[in-house]
């Protein structure tokens, strides 16, 4: 074993950052003999020097992270600051400093993925980010290197550990929005802003990175369809009871047009209680990834929190320190395919439309109209009528995106239409 230690910056001392630190320290000697090297914290950048961080030599902090990038004797840095900037530019500063890097960033990924895995590839250094998708679960290794001879078709699941604990709350306990996002909030779960959990952003970034890896095809957060949780309520959960289904916040990307193409999109779905997914709880994520050859395969596990998503930092960091010592870097960027990536008009799927209706004769055959002239055909159809008035519930077979769009278009002009009070993708049949 080589006794000259490998030297690692880590960039954030935060919830993530921190249990890195401990992982680190603790489990020192047998990343050694892993890895063949010693690895070494050789500068921590904070934000806030004075704070008390156990377990961490207070010499190793520094609140001038560009300068510990720069140092020139760094092997690998780990950025787990977060947002945009300074996280980008330390990033690439580090690879032309001659450091491979691991983050967990998805939002940058996201946004400038292309960018930076240039810039690694420009230096001959690695960029790592297992963390980034799916916390602790094995995710972005096996897609980009285990399924590397295969032809993915289709990754849908949950990626979202904030929202997944949300929703379930809401629905196993009753617990109020605001409640349950405190607590994800307190459990580390939660995005510095959570407006990027419950507005469907962060698992955007995350569809997006799958999207890129699974078709080989540069996919940005723009590119993905986004709608957020937050407009989800009790009714919606009762609906969905009634249909033998629960509500998730899902990410799906797949070929589409005939595999000419692909979609991104994140939105809360109804799925049936007898699919695996609907029994994913708390903060726990679970995707599946279905291929040519392989068939469907499920990764289920922690997506978030502290320590499981530390485990993922650390696989990368022996991974990277194992490559620097070959001489070898892991793959980079594959975009070979460049897919035109389609816009939401082109998703197929089933809908759950909650209409309030004039509750008089003629109302259920003018709405049925309706959709038979937008080419969208109808599964059930439920009404429960109030005083004069009616809720009617429509689900749809598969029908396209933009046929719904234009049925419900032409329902809101219906007199007998008072209002459209929810829609509600139905996925996982
Ligand atoms: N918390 C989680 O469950 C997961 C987080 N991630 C990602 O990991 C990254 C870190 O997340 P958390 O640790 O949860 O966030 P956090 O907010 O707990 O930690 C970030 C730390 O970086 C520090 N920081 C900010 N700017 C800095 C600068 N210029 N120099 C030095 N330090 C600076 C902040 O003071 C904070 O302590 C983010 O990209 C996040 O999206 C990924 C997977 C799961
Ligand atoms: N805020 C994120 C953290 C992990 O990626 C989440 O809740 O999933
Ligand atoms: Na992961």
């Amino acid at each position: 074993m080589r006794t000259r230690p490998l030297k690692v910056a880590l960039l954030g001392c935060g919830v993530v950052g921190s249990e890195v630190a401990r992982i680190m320290t603790t489990h020192a000697d047998d990343l050694a003999a892993r890895i063949g090297a010693p690895v070494e914290l050789a500068g921590v950048a904070v934000r806030r020097p004075s704070k008390v961080r156990e377990g961490i030599d207070p010499a190793l902090i520094t609140t001038d992270a560009t300068a510990l990038v720069k140092r020139g004797d760094i092997d690998v840095v780990v950025e787990v600051i977060g947002g945009i900037e300074p996280a980008r530019t330390l990033i690439t500063t580090a690879f032309e400093h001659g450091a491979s890097v691991v983050s967990a960033n998805k939002a940058l990924l996201a946004q400038d993925g292309a960018a930076l895995h240039a810039a690694a590839e420009a230096n001959g250094r690695d960029l790592y980010y297992e963390a980034a998708v799916a916390g602790a679960i094995p995710l972005i290794r096996p897609l980009r290197e285990s399924l590397a001879g295969d032809k993915v078709n289709r990754v849908l699941g949950i990626v979202n550990g904030t929202t997944n604990f949300i929703l379930d709350k809401m629905d196993s306990t009753g617990a109020g929005y605001q409640e349950a996002l405190d607590e994800a909030t307190a459990l580390g779960y939660a995005e510095a802003d959570p407006t990027a959990d419950v507005e469907g952003f962060d698992a955007a970034a995350k569809a997006a990175i799958l999207a890129g890896i699974a078709f080989h095809t540069r996919v940005r957060l723009d590119d993905v369809y986004r709608e957020g949780m937050t407009e989800v309520t009790a009714a919606d959960f009762a609906s969905a009871r009634e249909m033998g289904c629960t509500i998730k916040l899902l990410a799906i990307c797949e070929r589409a047009g005939d595999g000419a193409s692909v979609t991104a999109r994140v939105h809360p779905a109804m799925i049936p209680l007898s699919h695996p997914l609907a029994s994913v709880r708390g903060a726990y994520n679970a995707v599946f990834v279905e291929s040519d050859a392989s068939g469907q395969l499920m990764f289920y596990g922690p997506g978030a929190g502290g320590s499981p998503t530390a485990s993922a930092v650390l696989g990368d960091l022996v991974a990277v320190c194992r490559n620097r010592l070959s001489g070898a870097t892991g793959p980079g960027e594959s975009a070979y395919a460049a897919l035109p990536v389609s816009g939401m008009g082109e998703v197929v799927t089933r809908y759950h439309i909650s209409l309030d209706v004039a509750d008089k004769p003629g109302v259920l055959a003018q709405v049925a109209t309706v959709f038979a002239e937008h080419g969208v055909s109808i599964d059930t159809v439920r009404q429960q009528g109030k005083d004069g008035e009616a809720s009617l519930v429509v689900v749809t077979h598969r029908a396209s995106d933009a046929a719904l769009v234009g049925t419900v278009e032409a329902l809101r002009k219906l007199d007998t239409v008072r209002g459209v009070a929810s829609i509600m993708r139905v996925e996982g049949e």
